[in-house]
C-alpha cells in the first residue's frame, strides 16, 4: 500500500516535515496571479472612479501593495469575493504620513518606486531582512534620469538597498531606456512613472519579459504601443499624462503557484490532477514547456482568454522524466520556477543543465545557493555554477540525508514550497525550517497538498 502525503508541524517550531506520498488526485485551483494582482491594484488606484477585481491574490505581498496605495490616498475595500478600488486619477496620489513597509515583496517596492517617481511626494520604503538585501539600483538609475531623487542605505558590497526614500518630480522628464537586465519590474516601474510624465516614455526590451503591464495599461485605456526593432528588441512607447478608465478585472490563477502541484503530480507515482483556471501567458509558461520536453504528461484543456490573458485548465499525470539541457533564453519566461524545476531534475533520469540564471542570486534569497545546499542535504548530485545548477538524478526517489536536518528557506517562499514537494518524493521525507514565507504568494499551500491527498480517499 502506498502512503499518503503527510504534513507534520513540529510543536513549538515553524519546522514542517513532508513525507512520501501516495497518488495525488483531484481538481484544484491556485490563488490569483501575483504579478497581475499588484498591477490591478496600482492601475485601479490611478484610474478615475471605481474598479472591481475578482480573483485577487490575498497573499502578504499583494496586501502590502494595497496598504501602500491606501496610505497614498486610494480607497481599497473587499466585500465578498470582490475588491473595489476607488482611484484618484493619474497624478492624484498624496503624501503618506509614515514610512511604508513592503515586507518581502520586490514587485511592490520596485513598481511603487516608479509610481512615486512622477508624483510631487516623498516616500520612505522599508522591508524585511530579505527585501532589505535586494538591489534597488536597477530602478533608481532610470527613475533618477526622469528626475526623481533617492537616498538609500548602501550595503557593504556597495549596492543601494532599503530602507530608501524617493522624492518624486512632477512634472517628471520623459526618457528612452534600454533595459540592461531582463526585468519586468524595472520595465513596469518606468512605464508606471511615465503615466504621469508629459510626452512619450519609451522602454526598449532586448529580452522579452512578462508583458502584463503592457496588456493592462492598454486595457485601462493608456496610449501604449509595442513595436519590434530590427534586432528583435521590443520598443514600448507610452504617452504620458494619461487618463485611465476604471475596469472590471478577473485575475487568473498564478502559473508560478500552479508550478508546485504540477511538478508534485508529475513526480508522485499514480498521480492525475487538474489545476483549473491557470494563466498560460507565453511570457510565463516556460516551465510547462521544459517539463514537457523532459517527458512530462501535461496538457492544456479549455483554453480561453480572460481579460486579455490566455488561461487554461492544466491536466497533469505522473511521468518518468529525463534530464535535459535547459536553453538559457527560456529563463525569463520561468524565472520564478527554477527552484521547483530543480526538484523535478533531481527525480529525472540523467543530467539537467541550467545556465544564464545569475538573476536568481538576487531574488528573495540567493536561489542557486539555497537550492544547491538543500538538495545536497537530501543527498542529490548537484553542482553549483556561477549562473546555474547541474543536477543528476537516476529516476528514483531522492535518497534523503541526515535525520532531522531541516532545509533552510532564508525567508524565501519558493524555496519552502519546492522542498515541501521534494519531501513527498524523498525516501524518508524532508523537513523545511519555516513554511511561513509561503503566505507571501500562496496562502493555503499546505491545505492544497492535503486536498490533493484527500481526494484519493
Ligand atoms: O514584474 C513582476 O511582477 C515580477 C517580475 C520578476 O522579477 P524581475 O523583474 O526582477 O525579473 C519576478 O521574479 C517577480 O516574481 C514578479
Ligand atoms: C521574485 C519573486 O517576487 P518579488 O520579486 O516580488 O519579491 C517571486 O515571487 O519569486
Amino acid at each position: 500500500m502506498t502512503s499518503k502525503p503527510k504534513v507534520q508541524t513540529t510543536a513549538g517550531t515553524k519546522a514542517t516535515s513532508f513525507t512520501p506520498a501516495g497518488p495525488l488526485t483531484g481538481r484544484i485551483t491556485v490563488p490569483g496571479d501575483k504579478s497581475i494582482s499588484h498591477r490591478s491594484l496600482i492601475l485601479s488606484s490611478l484610474a478615475v472612479g471605481k474598479s472591481q477585481i475578482t480573483g485577487l491574490l490575498e497573499g502578504e505581498d499583494v496586501l502590502a501593495t494595497a496598504a501602500a496605495l491606501r496610505a497614498m490616498g486610494a480607497t481599497i475595500e473587499k466585500s465578498d469575493d470582490t475588491w473595489t478600488v476607488h482611484g484618484v486619477g493619474v497624478g492624484g496620489l498624496m503624501q503618506p504620513d509614515t514610512a511604508i513597509d513592503l515586507g518581502n515583496s520586490g514587485t511592490s517596492v520596485r513598481l511603487l518606486m516608479g509610481l512615486v517617481a512622477s508624483h510631487d511626494i516623498s516616500v520612505t520604503f522599508t522591508g524585511d531582512a530579505s527585501l532589505s538585501k535586494r538591489p534597488m539600483g536597477r530602478v533608481i538609475e532610470p527613475l533618477s534620469t526622469m528626475g526623481a531623487e533617492f537616498t538609500a542605505r548602501m550595503s557593504s558590497d556597495g549596492k543601494a538597498c532599503l530602507p530608501l526614500t524617493v522624492r518624486g518630480l512632477c512634472p517628471a522628464v520623459p526618457m528612452e531606456y534600454r533595459l540592461p537586465v531582463a526585468s519586468a519590474q524595472v520595465k513596469s516601474a518606468i512605464l508606471i512613472a511615465g503615466l504621469n510624465t508629459p510626452g512619450v516614455t519609451r522602454v526598449i526590451e532586448p529580452v522579452l519579459t512578462r508583458d502584463h503591464s503592457e496588456t493592462m495599461l492598454k486595457g485601462f485605456g493608456a496610449d501604449l504601443t509595442v513595436e519590434t526593432d530590427k534586432d528583435g528588441s521590443r520598443i514600448i512607447s507610452l504617452t504620458g499624462e494619461a487618463e485611465l478608465s476604471p475596469q472590471k478585472i478577473k485575475v487568473p490563477g498564478d502559473p508560478s503557484s500552479a508550478a508546485f502541484p504540477v511538478v508534485a503530480a508529475l513526480l508522485v507515482p499514480g498521480s492525475d490532477i487538474v489545476v483549473e483556471n491557470v494563466g498560460i501567458n507565453p511570457t510565463r509558461a516556460g516551465l510547462f514547456t521544459v517539463l514537457q520536453k523532459m517527458g512530462g504528461d501535461i496538457s492544456f484543456k479549455k483554453k480561453r482568454t480572460v481579460g486579455g490573458e490566455p488561461v487554461a485548465d492544466i491536466h497533469v499525470k505522473h511521468s518518468k522524466l529525463t534530464g535535459i539541457d535547459v536553453p538559457a533564453d527560456i529563463a525569463p519566461s520561468m524565472i520564478d520556477e527554477f527552484p521547483i524545476l530543480f526538484i523535478a531534475a533531481a527525480l529525472a533520469e540523467g543530467t539537467t543543465i541550467t545556465g544564464g540564471l545569475s538573476e536568481l542570486r538576487v531574488k528573495e534569497s540567493d536561489r542557486l545557493s539555497q537550492m544547491a545546499a538543500g538538495l545536497s542535504l537530501l543527498g542529490v548530485d548537484v553542482t553549483e555554477r556561477e549562473d546555474g545548477l547541474i543536477i543528476t538524478g537516476n529516476g528514483e526517489l531522492i535518497p534523503g540525508g541526515k535525520k532531522n536536518a531541516a532545509i533552510e528557506t532564508a525567508l524565501d517562499h519558493r524555496i519552502a514550497m519546492s522542498f515541501a514537494v521534494a519531501g513527498l518524493v524523498t525516501k524518508k521525507g524532508a523537513t523545511v525550517d519555516d513554511m511561513s514565507p509561503t503566505e507571501t504568494s500562496f496562502p493555503g499551500f499546505a491545505d492544497m497538498l492535503t486536498a490533493l491527498q484527500d481526494s484519493t480517499k
